[in-house]
């Protein structure tokens, strides 16, 4: 039987440390670090954010944990997140797989479901 999306992301351990290396890269991202940064003086609510970032993919990749976390309209609302503050966050995450030498069909589903996330994200 194929492996799911959850399963080929090396499933809880797998998704915590893309989690955690994305993170870092958006804190070193020119184009979207200040909106990040704040998060260094704040481990705790950097720790919350990190934990509900692996609930979301591993509910939303195939995995057993539940997402409590907002949805993406909500959880974005008032940010006024522009198409290239998106692309650059999608720009970190497709690194990120690559450096975890994540196979390249699972790196498109992933763009794919982040793509289709967009319209939420952005201009909200
Ligand atoms: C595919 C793209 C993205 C996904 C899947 C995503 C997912 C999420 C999730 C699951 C949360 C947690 C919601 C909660 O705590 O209830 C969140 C929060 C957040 N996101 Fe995103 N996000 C994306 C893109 C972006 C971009 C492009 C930015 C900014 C450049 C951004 C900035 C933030 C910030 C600052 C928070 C924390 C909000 C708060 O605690 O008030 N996100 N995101």
């Amino acid at each position: 039987m194929e492996q799911t999306l959850y399963e080929r992301l090396g499933g809880k351990p797998g998704i915590k440390a893309l989690v955690d290396d994305v993170l870092e890269a958006h804190m070193v991202n020119p184009a979207i670090s200040a909106r990040f940064l704040p998060y260094r003086e704040r481990p705790d609510d950097l720790n919350d954010a990190k934990a509900q970032l692996c609930a979301f993919f591993g509910a939303g990749s195939g995995g057993p944990e539940p997402y409590s976390g907002r949805d993406m309209v909500t959880a974005h609302r008032g940010m006024n997140i522009s198409t290239s503050e998106y692309m650059a966050a999608i720009d970190d995450i497709m690194s990120v797989l690559a450096a975890h030498e994540v196979d390249e069909t699972t790196r498109k589903d992933v763009l794919m479901i982040g793509y289709s996330l967009k319209g939420d994200i952005t201009n909200q």
